[in-house]
C-alpha cells in the first residue's frame, strides 16, 4: 500500500496542499479529482517524492519514503502533465534512453520498448522524430517513458488535456490495460468527471488544497441520494429566470449552461409547474426537461457550489 499521511505543501506562505491523506491499495484504480489549481499536481510530487511536504509523511507498505525515497522510486511510474522527452530523437530512442536509466538492457530493453509502443500505438511510427508527433502522441509516448521499468504504481497527472480523441481513447485504453489485466495501482488525476467515473473504483474529491470528499463512485453519488438533477433546455439564456429559481425552496443550486440550465433539486419535489410558471413570466420557451440521477460532477458542484472547470 502507498499511502500520504496529512500531507502539507506551503509556498511562500501559500498552502497549496492542506492536510492531504489517501491511500492506494495495491491493483486499485483510483481517482484525484478536482478543478486547477486545487491542488493535485503538488499532491503528486509529494507523493513520488518529486517534492519534500512542509510536513506529514507518505508510507510504502507502511515505511516512510520521505528520507529515503529509492525504494519508492523503482516502484513507481509517474506521468507528469509536461511533455519530458527529448524532441530532436525519435520514440523509440527516447524509451531506449529512458528504459537504460532503469538499468535495462539487450534484448530484455529492446522487448519492453515494443511492447509498450504496441500498447500506445505508435509501432509503425517509432523512428520518427518526436518534435514531427502530434500533442497526443507526445503524451502517449510520456506515459510509456514512466512504463519501462514496470512500476507497480503508476501515478498520472491529468493525461488527457488538450489532446485529440484519438490519442485520449488510446491513453484511456492503456490505464484499463494497465490496471484491469496487469493488475497496475494507477492514481489518475483529473478534471474530467466521466474519465473518472469509467477508470476508477474509488475516488477523492479535492479543492483549495484540501480533500473535500472521498470515497467509491457510488458511495459519493449517494451524497446526492435525496436530490435530483434537472436538466432545463431553454430557447434563450435569462439571468433572471436562473435567479427566480434559484431562490425557489426545494432547489438546490442552479448552473447556467449553453443551451439552458442546470438544477440540483430535492427529489419529490412538486416543482415543474413552478419552473414552467417562471419560465413563462420571463417568456422563455423550455424545449425539453430532462430528470437524470446526479453525476460526479453534480457532488462536485454540491459541495463546492461551483462547477469542476470554473
Ligand atoms: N512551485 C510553486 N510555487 C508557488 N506556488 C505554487 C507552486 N506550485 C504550485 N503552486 C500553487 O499551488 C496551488 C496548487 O497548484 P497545483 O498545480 O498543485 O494544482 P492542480 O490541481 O494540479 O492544478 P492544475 O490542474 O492547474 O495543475 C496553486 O495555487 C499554485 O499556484
Amino acid at each position: 500500500m502507498l499511502e500520504a499521511v496529512e500531507l502539507r505543501k506551503v509556498f511562500k506562505g501559500k498552502t497549496a496542499v492542506d492536510h492531504v491523506s489517501l491511500y492506494l491499495d495495491e491493483g486499485e484504480s483510483v481517482g484525484l479529482l478536482g478543478p486547477n489549481g486545487a491542488g493535485k499536481s503538488t499532491t503528486i510530487s509529494l507523493i513520488s517524492s518529486l517534492l519534500a511536504p512542509s510536513s506529514g509523511d507518505v508510507r510504502l507498505n507502511g515505511n516512510s519514503v520521505i528520507a529515503k525515497p529509492q525504494q519508492l522510486r523503482e516502484v513507481i511510474g509517474v506521468v507528469p502533465q509536461e511533455i519530458a522527452l527529448y524532441e530532436a530523437l525519435s520514440a523509440y530512442e527516447n524509451l531506449k534512453f529512458f528504459g537504460r536509466i532503469y538499468r535495462l538492457q539487450g534484448k530484455q530493453l529492446e522487448m519492453k520498448i515494443q511492447e509498450l509502443l504496441e500498447v500506445i500505438g505508435l509501432r509503425d511510427r517509432q523512428k520518427e522524430l518526436i518534435k514531427t508527433y502530434s500533442g497526443g502522441m507526445k503524451r502517449r509516448v510520456n506515459i510509456a517513458a514512466a512504463l519501462m521499468h514496470d512500476p507497480k504504481f503508476v501515478i498520472m497527472d491529468e493525461p488527457t488535456v488538450g489532446i485529440d480523441p484519438q490519442s485520449r481513447n488510446h491513453i484511456l485504453e492503456t490505464v484499463r490495460l494497465l490496471n484491469r489485466e496487469k493488475g497496475t495501482t494507477v492514481l489518475y488525476t483529473s478534471h474530467y468527471m466521466e474519465e473518472v467515473e469509467q477508470l476508477c473504483s474509488r475516488v477523492y474529491i479535492m479543492d483549495h488544497g484540501r480533500i473535500i470528499a472521498a470515497g467509491t463512485t457510488e458511495e459519493l453519488r449517494r451524497i446526492l441520494s435525496g436530490e435530483d438533477t434537472l436538466l432545463l433546455q431553454l430557447d434563450k439564456p435569462d439571468e433572471k429566470l436562473a435567479q427566480e429559481l434559484r431562490e425557489l425552496e426545494p432547489v438546490r443550486q442552479v448552473e447556467e449552461m449553453d443551451s439552458g440550465l442546470k438544477l440540483i433539486v430535492t427529489k419529490q419535489s412538486h416543482l415543474l409547474s413552478e419552473v414552467v410558471q417562471a419560465a413563462e413570466r420571463h417568456r422563455v420557451q423550455i424545449i425539453n426537461i430532462h430528470v437524470q440521477t446526479p453525476t460526479l460532477e453534480d457532488v462536485f458542484l454540491h459541495l463546492t457550489g461551483r462547477t469542476l472547470r470554473d
